[in-house]
């Protein structure tokens, strides 16, 4: 016990230095953008790189947002800024359609919960049915509560997705959260920086996702761990905001708590006429502001990554890791070529796991199931790539497939354009927004032993439900998969 305890305060220690020296380091060359929205909001510098951070935003999801809300008033304390808090549920939601507290009770009484406390403490609830309602990555974003340079935190790991809009935003635990509601800081530990950039134009067939999920396999599921990423690159700048939101969803795939991208021209029109970003004189004198906020040209980073877009093509997860990713046409990696017995292991229990052997490609598979959601992955563009695959087909008669919606919004605006139609046309089923069969806290499962095609962005054991077989791919991919029945390279359609 002692021993650990004291290694603990010497990693204490050496982090701390370690903090300091780059510190020392940055302050003779320009600042990188996480730097810079870093520094503007320390309240205190609590020494060994600690500090206490101003919290700008704050979202609630019903699996802790009551239970924080109560853990604040249990104190006799009060909510210190409602006003910059948001609540939503979201994981437990029922995605059928026609849902009523019936259809998922446990949920519904999470929802109910979550609903009671946000009223009783003057915080905004986006209830079920209306504009705000969602998955809170896909709500913040587009509601405008997300904005460049701000500092949001949500007790939910993938919060990096708001990063895609130039935010610091990161994931927290479930005390952090109170003291969060209770202070609206945060003490936080100053990461390094890493800066990814994607060199390039994106190849047929290939998105966002295809990008992260190649540089997950590239440099480990735990890279990034300690650093805030800044994705960069011109691959990136071509990028629209919904793309780029998804390339930092994934961040905490590689170990990152945060992941960012400089906003720019493209992140400003999105805002424009967002209900909750500034408008008019406002706009303008943000906008100056935002401009500030991009790396120096001489800013240097921990840690530099370049990855040249001709070598990402469509990609696919055959394992049970984010980084357990593959080209579509590459061959599943055989154990006996494992850099190491702990990797060589970890390959075993995947392909048995999964059912699958080594040194064969994946093209060909049947699936069972076709899931195109989640934070990752669950926005109107991503929606249109889907439909421009399945306009005409039928989805294959063995396989169930869902479209879950990442938001009302975006279900009322593809309803507009009529993708509802595309899908339901072609056997899909037509869902309500919510998180869903991403991480099954619904109670909607991929039955144990199927196989899943899956835009979402876990596929550990046992994510999608006991025994659920999960492979992570683009919407192109889930649509291809499912419209053929068996695992597709999207670029033979
Ligand atoms: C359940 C929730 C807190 C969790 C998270 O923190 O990410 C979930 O959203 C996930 O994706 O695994
Ligand atoms: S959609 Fe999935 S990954 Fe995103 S917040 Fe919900 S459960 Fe987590």
């Amino acid at each position: 016990m002692l021993k650990q305890a004291l290694y603990e305060m010497e990693a204490d220690r050496t982090t701390g230095r370690m903090a300091e020296e780059h510190f020392r380091a940055r302050a003779m060359t320009g600042y990188t953008m996480f730097d810079k929205i870093w520094d503007q909001h320390v309240i205190a510098d609590l020494g060994e790189g600690w500090s206490l951070l101003h919290v700008d935003r704050h979202l609630l999801h019903e699996l802790t947002g009551a239970g924080g809300l109560d853990a604040v008033s249990a104190r006799g304390l009060a909510v210190s800024n409602p006003e910059l808090t948001y609540a939503t549920a979201d994981h437990a939601v029922s995605s059928a359609p026609g849902r009523t507290a019936a259809t998922f009770p446990v949920g519904h009484k999470l929802w109910a919960d979550l609903k009671r406390a946000s009223g009783d403490a003057g915080i905004r609830f986006f209830d079920i049915g209306e504009i705000g309602h969602g998955i809170l990555h896909v709500a913040g974003p587009e509601l405008g509560i997300t904005l460049p340079g701000l500092t949001l935190v949500c007790g939910d790991s993938h919060s990096c997705t708001h990063g895609g809009l130039g935010a610091l935003a990161f994931g927290i635990g479930s005390s952090e959260l109170a003291h969060v509601l209770a202070t609206q800081t945060l003490r936080q530990r100053r990461p390094q920086t890493m800066r990814v950039s994607f060199e390039g134009s994106m190849a047929s067939g290939v998105t966002a996702k295809d990008m992260i999920l190649h540089l997950i396999a590239r440099i480990g599921a735990a890279a990034g761990t300690g650093y805030a990423i800044e994705f960069a690159g011109s691959a990136v700048s071509a990028m629209d905001v919904e793309a780029r939101l998804t390339l930092c969803n994934l961040s905490i795939e590689l170990g990152a708590k945060f992941g960012m991208v400089a906003p720019d021209e493209v992140t400003f029109a999105y805002l424009a006429g967002r209900p909750y970003a500034p408008s008019g004189a406002a706009m303008e004198e943000a906008i100056r502001h935002w401009r500030t906020l991009a790396s120096d040209a001489d800013a240097t980073f921990d840690r530099i990554v370049q990855i040249d877009m001709s070598e990402v093509v469509p990609t696919i997860t055959w394992g049970t890791s984010p980084e357990h990713a593959i080209a579509i046409d590459a061959v599943i990696p055989d154990p006996v070529e494992a850099e190491n017995d702990d990797q060589g292991k970890a390959w075993r229990a995947a392909l048995d796991y999964m059912g699958l052997e080594a040194g064969r490609t994946l093209v060909g598979t049947p699936v069972d199931w076709v899931f195109i959601g989640s934070c990752a992955n669950s926005r109107l563009s991503d929606l249109r790539d889907a439909a421009r695959i399945v306009g005409g087909r039928r989805v294959a008669e063995h396989v169930n497939a869902w479209i879950v919606p990442g938001s009302e919004q975006v279900k009322r605006e593809a309803e507009a354009e009529g993708l509802d139609t595309v899908f339901r046309d072609a056997g899909f089923d037509w869902r309500e927004p919510g998180c869903a069969m991403c991480v099954a806290a619904n109670g909607e499962r991929v039955p144990p032993g199927m196989r899943a095609v899956s835009t979402s962005n876990r596929n550990f054991v046992g994510r999608q439900g006991p025994g659920a077989r999960t492979h992570l791919a683009s919407p192109a991919m889930a649509a291809a998969a499912a419209v053929t029945g068996v695992i597709t390279d999207v670029r033979a359609l």
